[in-house]
């Protein structure tokens, strides 16, 4: 479903990303770790075509995502605040969304059920606006946005950090639903290798922009995982 390419990014002489090729399943859960700097966020913006790649080519169902527009209509992402509008509240800006993928409120209210436990009653009908949220209630509002109109793919850009411990076990309980209700695809990047490792059966590390681990045996990933980042 996602195929990557001979991907290189560049800046002046700093390779800071070298995918010669990596291919994503539709309906996998792919987790993506490795140490600050290795080059996660650079691959999802390239992904997304937020960066252009210096070299190579990142597909979705086929369609280059740099020179085509259709793959947006089915995609999702959350990377970070600058994504939201900061100006609205959550329910400005989720109505806005709905007015965009063409939802109807039932729809829209069916959407935001999923994300009541987790908003824990700090998001919706509080008339504050996203730029006065908290850490953790702006990622909750990108993540319910993400997951907006069905989209086949989702990208999340490290969802647990800055989530209390309770918020980061219900988003872990609501992304194994939406994956198991929706067949979703979705990346995810973070640091915390236990959700990761729980939630998605495939775990690519990367080290310096270079993929150097692609493990997808559930009960050898966490060791695997721990023996490289304690060095
Ligand atoms: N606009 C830019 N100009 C120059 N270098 C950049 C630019 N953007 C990213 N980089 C470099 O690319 C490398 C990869 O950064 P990236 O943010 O993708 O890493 P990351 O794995 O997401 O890190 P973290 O875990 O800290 O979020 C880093 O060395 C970073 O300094």
């Amino acid at each position: 479903m996602i195929q990557i390419s001979q991907l290189k990014k560049q800046y002046k002489d700093a390779v800071v990303l070298d995918v010669p090729s990596l291919e994503i399943a539709k309906g996998e859960c792919f987790g993506l770790v490795g140490n600050n700097g290795a080059g996660k966020t650079t691959l999802f913006r390239i992904m997304l075509d937020l960066v252009r790649a210096t070299a190579g080519s990142v597909t979705i169902n086929g369609e280059d995502v740099s020179k085509t527009e259709d793959w947006k209509a089915r995609t999702g992402a959350y990377l970070d605040e600058h994504m939201l509008l900061a100006y609205l509240t959550p329910d400005e800006y989720f109505e806005t969304l709905r007015k965009i993928y063409g939802l109807s409120a039932a729809d829209l209210k069916l959407h935001l059920d999923k994300f009541v436990e987790l908003f824990n009653d700090e998001v919706l009908g509080k008339k504050k606006y996203i730029r006065d949220l908290s850490k953790g209630n702006l990622k909750k509002v990108g993540i319910a946005a993400a997951l907006m109109g069905n989209p086949e793919v989702v990208f999340l850009d490290e969802p647990f950090e800055n989530l209390d411990p309770s918020s980061q076990i219900r988003l872990k309980k609501l992304i194994l639903r939406e994956k198991e209700n929706s067949k979703v695809t979705f990346l995810i990047s973070s640091h915390d290798l236990n959700h990761v490792t729980e939630i998605c059966e495939r775990i690519v590390l990367l080290e310096k922009g270079k993929v150097i681990r692609d493990l997808r045996e559930k009960t050898e990933m966490m060791a695997e995982l721990e023996a490289y980042f304690t060095g």
